[in-house]
């Protein structure tokens, strides 16, 4: 799969950019704040219909301007695939392919797979249990097209119950019976999560083990830990025994909302105990892996996107990184840094192929 050329209409700080890719490699070079990650995050916008950086769809619209387009032609299976993303201020989102409107958004995810390794995935070490969830989610949900329309199931009755606790709450009184309607809806779509979770990890963790040593050289002991109350129970008994302090909290405690996964070195939490180049090299296997893994199970070549590597890593790791666009048979890569002279130096020690965009 290839993305052949990308045009970008007021979006972020471009009101109107156009670019013609190369098969290989792409570097997006150019000062602090031109607009590189902007880029990057235009294709991975076309990939997941939203931005890797900016949760708030509107922020991606540029200033003062009324909706923003992000068009990506592609070359899949020998097809041209156009795909668009557009969003005006006030309305919804729309994502079309060949012209026609997807109505689910989740029916995209997965059709242009790719993976993006950015300063920002720091988060996924430092931040709350969400990020890591996230990740989870987003590369089973690009293998498996039934996990996201189970967790949009599971995710809404949630809400529906969450809103019936506060209810209760509020009115002073409670229903046994419409509970239960939720608990066993809850149970019916989370178990089959906790059960697509557990089946990933022990697929994916052998995967990122022989990255990270292939990264860091060093026979260091790394683990992804597998957290959820339904290692315990089942999710309906669980979800009795919380009864009270649901009504109390008046939001649901348990459940695979609640799911973690415990980043480990030499059996300690690597955000406590791991060095920033321990992390790095964490956080580069795990995105790795992601490519391994999506590779493996759709039989298509993800695109990657390395974004500003240069800057937060030491040479030789940004040479491994490289150079397997040769080893191993990567797809499309596209690249962004600051030095137009450090970046050719590098991709030219490992392919003929590729193109310098200076913006
Ligand atoms: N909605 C928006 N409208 C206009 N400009 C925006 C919008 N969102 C972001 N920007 C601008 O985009 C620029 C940042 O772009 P980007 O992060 O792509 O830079 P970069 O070239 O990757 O920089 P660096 O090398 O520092 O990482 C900033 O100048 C920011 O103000």
């Amino acid at each position: 799969m290839i993305l052949k050329s990308l045009s970008l209409l007021n979006y972020k700080n471009f009101d109107s950019k156009s670019f013609i890719f190369n098969e290989k490699i792409n570097c997006i070079v150019g000062n602090n704040g031109i607009g590189k990650t902007n880029v990057l995050d235009a294709i991975y916008h076309l990939s997941f219909g939203k931005s890797y950086f900016n949760p708030v769809a509107t922020q991606n619209i540029k200033h003062g301007e009324d909706f923003f387009v992000v068009n990506g032609d592609y070359v899949k299976d020998e097809k041209t695939e156009k795909i668009v993303v557009s969003l005006k201020r006030g309305q919804k989102k729309v994502i079309k392919r060949n012209g026609k409107a997807y109505e689910k958004f989740s029916e995209h995810i997965g059709f242009l797979p790719l993976v993006i390794i950015s300063p920002a995935d720091r988060d996924l070490i430092i931040e709350g249990s969400d990020t890591r969830r996230k990740f989870i989610d987003s590369v089973i949900s690009q293998s498996d097209k039934m996990y996201l329309s189970l967790l949009i199931n599971y995710n809404k009755i949630l809400a529906q119950r969450n809103a019936l606790l506060k209810y209760f709450a509020l009115n002073h009184t409670f229903n046994k019976d419409t509970l239960e309607v939720y608990n066993n809806q809850l149970t019916e779509y989370g178990t089959q999560i906790f059960e697509k979770r557990n089946t990933f990890l022990k697929a994916f963790i052998p995967i990122f083990k022989k990255r990270y040593h292939a990264i860091s050289n060093v026979n260091e002991e790394v683990d992804l830990v597998y957290h959820s109350h339904l290692f315990d129970d089942d999710l309906n008994a669980l979800l009795i025994n919380v009864l009270n302090k649901d009504k109390a909290l008046q939001y649901t405690s348990v459940g695979i909302h609640k799911d973690d996964l415990h980043f480990n070195i030499e059996t300690h939490p690597i955000k406590k105990f791991g060095s920033q180049g321990q992390q790095k090299s964490f956080l580069i296997a795990l995105k790795l892996a992601q490519f391994d893994f999506i590779k493996a199970q759709s039989g298509v070549l993800p695109i990657l996107l390395l974004d500003d590597i240069f800057d937060k890593l030491d040479e030789q790791r940004v040479a491994q990184i490289i150079k397997l666009v040769d080893d191993e048979n990567f797809g499309q890569l596209f690249i962004s840094d600051t030095h137009a002279d450090r970046t050719e130096k590098a991709v030219k020690q490992v392919h003929q192929s590729y193109e310098i965009f200076k913006l």
